[in-house]
């Protein structure tokens, strides 16, 4: 590198959906910067309370433990954290600003992205939220390894963006390179099946994100 040259900031990877300690442990090992679980009763991925406080006893300082809801009631944002350590919360349903906030943590706030719906004017109104997720608009809320088009995302959206939505080792770095978001979150696109990650995908992943830092 020259000094005319710099280093980017590199993006943050979540990987989402674990309900294994050996997942846990391969996406810690392969540079994972956050761990989600899942604490929506209807998803595959859904893990209890107590199951995700044994997994989030496996992570090293400075991985973050993201908790993800859909549409919850405060006593079940409340239950899950009194008994998980969740550094970040992901809301991912029809939460309004104020329901986000109300638990005084980080959060995302999950955006489901179709041609219609006003990026900029639906960001604006989480103005409290630490980033903006985009992922594709399916049925049942998300998780669906769908993608949508990228070119629908507006240049300066007022937080940052958490790129989701049908990522995997295939595409990550082109989506990266094309939205250079501060994030990328996945769930679908390193699983064997719903719920069971695969090492080597989630290595694969991670990888091909550090190759599009580095371009
Ligand atoms: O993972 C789930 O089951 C889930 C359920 C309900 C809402 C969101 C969910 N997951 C999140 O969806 C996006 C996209 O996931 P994928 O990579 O396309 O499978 C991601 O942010 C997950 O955290």
């Amino acid at each position: 590198m020259t000094s005319a040259t710099h280093a980017r900031t590199k993006t943050r990877i979540k990987i989402c959906g674990l309900t294994r300690e050996a997942d846990v442990d391969a996406a810690v090992a392969a540079g994972a910067d956050a761990i989600g679980f899942v604490f929506y009763p209807p998803s595959p991925r859904y893990v209890t309370p107590e199951r995700a406080a044994e997994l989030v006893r496996r992570l090293p300082p400075f991985v973050a433990a993201v908790g993800l809801f859909v549409n919850p009631e405060p006593a079940q944002v409340e239950a899950v954290l009194a008994k998980v350590p969740l550094e970040v919360l992901q809301f991912h349903g029809d939460e309004t600003e104020s329901q986000c906030r109300r638990y005084l943590r980080p959060y995302l706030k999950a955006a489901r992205v179709r041609p219609d719906l006003d990026l900029v004017q639906y960001a604006a109104a989480y103005p409290s939220a630490r980033a903006i997720l985009l992922d594709a608009f399916v049925d049942g809320y998300g998780g669906g390894g769908k993608t949508f088009d990228w070119s629908l995302i507006p240049a300066g959206l007022a937080q940052s963006i958490v790129l989701s939505g049908g990522l995997d080792g295939d595409n990550v770095a082109e989506a990266v390179r094309r939205v250079r978001p501060a994030a990328v979150d996945v769930s679908s696109g390193v699983e064997a099946a719903k719920g069971i990650k695969d090492a080597a995908k989630i290595r694969a992943f991670i990888a091909a994100v550090r190759s599009a830092d580095n371009d």
